[in-house]
């Protein structure tokens, strides 16, 4: 391996063939962020035998951002998602080109567009009423303690559902919506599975853990229901059905190419990958920071007050909380950042990849790197935030700081070209969601415990998750029904 470590950042040696694989631990993001004090703000890993640059400072991202953004615009894929060519259809997975510039065009345009949201205001607040009236039931009149996660969770994959394919899944008149998000389910738990395919791409073919056979069977089931919803609406187009409004199920249908650049269409296997995708990219990421803002509150009673007595004063009780009233909660916004500072859904975005040699902050960066952006890492920076560890929301209100990818202390959507393209909805259904639960219910604790024995553990999946899901027992505040 001479030559090998030429101008490379510096890192822990590892072992042979393993390099650093098992030091990682559980929480990766974690063990990165602890290697930035002996290392610096970049540090050179080797997984098995894949190249890894971690980025951890926000100099570091910045000058990954602003100066070499085409260059780490690869993603790295997890064989998992090489099953049915997931990668090769899908917008988050896909390599930087043609195919991904399309739907990216496509989804910013017609789907996760400002103006499609201003439209689909109403629907979002009747499934934010929904998610209310099941925790209600399940507390039976606030008399016992509902895991807030499940109901967030749900809200959340209806919302996607509702957005993409016109249909309330989880509707008990839409059986094969209960069967979607059953195999959807397995699909997210799989994908967060890790693999020791993916650090050793030698045993591929092995499939050591089994986990790509069970992708290609729990996959072929979402599939096989997802395929069936767009041949229904090929049907009712056929026969001339027109939807009022178009969802973004009918934009991939209808989408013609120019014959430049990407395909000419989108083919109906490659239709089934992206609704797919938009489950998995938008249902957990949102329902978890959701959780993790809850859980913030609950822990932090006079921030929980703050917001409180921020939405009576400007909503009042005698009417639900609107998306237009999130201009005037200024306090309730200094959470959600505060939250998403602290608990980013991706603590180390979505892994990118090298496409070319590159020069970076002096050192040379080879072709076929694996690069994490810490996000995690660089909301604690201490050199950037003041008192980095705890939970201030104060400290927002009176800065101009914002998560849309161009202040690179605070970067949980990511940034540059492959920024989160969900922003726009994940930003409403947020705030929304938060409001709602701390406007609708009185929330109590189960008894022998408090704010001080909430902890806040971490879990890593596909997803950052709270180990020890939050619970709490609601009582009902909202005077209106
Ligand atoms: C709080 C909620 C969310 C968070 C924290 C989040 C975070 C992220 C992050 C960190 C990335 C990678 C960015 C990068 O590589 O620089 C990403 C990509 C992506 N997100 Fe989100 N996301 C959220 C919600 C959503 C929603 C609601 C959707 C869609 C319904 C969505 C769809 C996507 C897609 C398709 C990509 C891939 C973009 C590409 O590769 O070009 N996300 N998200």
């Amino acid at each position: 391996r001479k030559g090998s470590n030429k101008n490379r950042p510096p890192g822990p040696t590892g072992w042979p063939v393993f390099g650093n694989m098992f030091e990682l631990g559980d929480l990766p993001h974690q063990t990165m962020y602890k290697l930035r004090s002996k290392y610096g703000p970049l540090v050179w890993l080797r997984l098995g035998s894949i190249h890894t640059l971690v980025v951890q400072s926000p100099a570091a991202a910045a000058e990954l951002f602003k100066k070499h953004d085409v260059a780490f615009s690869d993603r790295k894929v997890p064989d998992a998602l090489t099953a049915f060519n997931f990668n090769a259809g899908s917008l988050g997975m896909n390599a930087y080109g043609g195919h991904w510039r399309v739907l990216r065009r496509l989804c910013s345009m017609e789907f996760l567009v400002n103006k499609r949201m201003n439209d689909t205001t109403a629907l979002r607040r009747r499934i934010m009423d929904n998610m209310v009236h099941w925790i209600e039931e399940e507390s039976q009149g606030g008399t016992r303690e509902v895991q807030l996660s499940r109901f967030l969770f749900l809200m959340a994959f209806n919302l996607v559902g509702n957005l993409m394919l016109s249909r309330d899944l989880l509707n008990a008149g839409d059986p094969e919506g209960r069967e979607f998000f059953d195999s959807m389910n397995k699909v997210l738990e799989l994908a967060g599975t890790p693999n020791i395919a993916d650090f050793l791409p030698f045993l591929k073919w092995l499939d050591p853990l089994g986990i790509k056979k069970r992708m290609v069977e729990d996959m072929g089931k979402t599939m096989k229901i997802s395929s069936r919803f767009v041949q229904e609406r090929l049907q009712e187009r056929k026969s001339g059905k027109v939807n009022d409004t178009k969802d973004f199920l009918d934009t991939l249908l209808e989408y013609k190419g120019d014959g430049k650049d990407g395909p000419d269409e989108i083919t109906e296997k490659n239709v089934n990958i992206v609704i797919l995708e938009m489950f998995f990219a938008g249902s957990e990421t949102t329902s978890i920071s959701i959780e993790w803002g809850f859980a913030e509150l609950l822990r932090n009673p006079a921030a929980l007050k703050n917001v409180r007595e921020e939405i009576d004063r400007v909503v009042g009780r005698e009417r639900k909380v609107e998306e237009s009233d999130m201009d005037n909660l200024p306090y309730l916004q200094a959470v959600v950042k505060e939250t998403l500072r602290l608990h980013p859904a991706l603590p180390l975005l979505l892994p990118r990849n090298t496409m070319q040699e590159t020069n970076y902050m002096g050192y040379l960066i080879p072709k076929d790197t694996q690069v994490f952006v810490n996000a995690w890492a660089i909301g604690r920076d201490p050199d950037s935030w003041e008192d980095p560890l705890t939970f201030k929301p104060e400290r927002f209100l009176t800065s101009n700081i914002e998560y849309k990818g161009q202040h690179f202390e605070f970067i949980p959507f990511g940034s540059g070209r492959r920024i989160c393209i969900g922003f726009p909805l994940a930003h409403r259904v947020v705030h929304l969601a938060l409001a709602t639960l701390v406007q609708s219910f009185d929330w109590e604790f189960p008894a022998g415990e408090g704010p001080k024995t909430l902890d806040m553990d971490e879990r890593l999946g596909l997803t950052l998750r709270k180990k020890n899901p939050v619970k709490a027992i609601p009582k009902k505040r909202l005077i209106v029904k």
